[in-house]
């Protein structure tokens, strides 16, 4: 007989529902769980993030696993700051949803129906620099709170649009809300958006062992990897305007063979709020190196665009 695992979650509905998930798989490999509730200061707060700091919601839950009040902590991956926590362990990465931002406008409207002057809810400098890069002419207006809050904003005729995370969407159940899931191509998620991060405590191996082998995932935990990799080496947190996105691909390898590679793609404003972007190919075992280059290659970007034309 296994022993119950106390996994820790904040109390929110879409924290409460994606580590519902992670403790339905772990019932069903055969393990005993049961939730317990941490309150954060990111869910007492409604400042913006930007003023609270990176960490709000992640830092009591891990002072939590740490403490031993609980055996595991499953957190939204984008919400963790870029420093590990030398006394735990990220013990999995589960399976990561359709990682996008998704549009939801009043009367079914798609970004490109938005009339210029419409005005587009986001509390993330990330979707600001973005949907403003896009040249629509949309009023990017700053919000935060729940999920519902965040929507009733459309549905009370305050904002005509909100930008917010599909998978948050995907996972209380509200994904018939959206009218358009955004293009990478038009806006680039959070590094790690749509992730799950399980951590447990560093010197309970038998727990990361089990958690390991029960729910992590090579693809998404190598993407991950790639991403964060690229945001910890631009020394941004969560609401710095930075995006990335990395994918598993079939691609050719060095010698022509037909392979699975990692594809990433970044964003950065820079302080003029213009955005510049690169992207890599490369293996994916070497996912961390792949991110680094990536943030060199975004520097050097934002350089040559601030000695190009135009600048004084
Ligand atoms: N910063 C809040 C936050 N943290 C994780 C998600 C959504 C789920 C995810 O990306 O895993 C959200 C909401 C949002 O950005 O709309």
């Amino acid at each position: 007989m296994n022993k119950t695992l106390r996994i820790g979650t904040r109390g929110s509905a879409l924290a409460m529902a994606q580590t519902g998930m992670v403790a339905e798989q772990l019932e069903a490999a055969g393990y005993p769980t049961q939730l317990v509730e941490v309150a954060t200061p990111g869910d007492r707060s409604m400042a913006p993030i930007a003023e609270i700091g990176v960490g709000v919601f992640t830092s009591a839950l891990r002072e939590a696993l740490a403490g031993g009040e609980v055996d595991v902590a499953v957190h939204s991956y984008k919400d963790l700051p870029t420093e590990q926590d030398p006394r735990l362990s990220l013990a999995a990465v589960p399976v990561r949803e359709d990682p996008r931002d998704a549009l939801v406008a009043r009367d079914g409207l798609t970004l490109g129906e938005l009339p210029p002057g419409s005005l587009v809810g986001t509390g993330s400098p990330r979707r600001a620099s973005q949907l403003e890069a896009l040249g629509l002419g949309l009023e990017v207006r700053g919000i935060r709170g729940n999920v519902d809050t965040r929507l009733r904003k459309v549905t009370d005729g305050e904002l005509d649009a909100v930008v917010l995370a599909r998978a948050g969407l995907a996972r209380v159940g509200r994904l018939a809300v959206i009218t358009e899931s955004l293009d990478p191509l038009q806006m680039l998620p959070a590094p790690a958006q749509g992730a799950l991060a399980v951590e447990c405590r560093v010197d309970d191996v038998d727990t990361e062992h089990l958690l390991q082998s029960v729910l992590d995932d090579q693809a998404s935990r190598a993407a991950v990897a790639a991403e964060r990799a690229m945001l910890a080496a631009l020394e941004a947190g969560c609401s710095a305007p930075i995006g990335a996105l990395a994918e598993v691909v079939e691609d050719l390898d060095e010698d022509g063979r037909v392979a699975q590679r990692l594809s990433v793609r970044g964003v950065m404003a820079t302080d003029e709020n213009r955005l510049v972007r690169a992207s890599a190919t490369g293996e994916t075992t070497a996912a961390e190196q792949l991110g680094l280059a990536l943030a060199a290659e975004l520097l050097d970007a934002r350089d040559a665009l601030l000695s190009g034309p135009g600048s004084s």
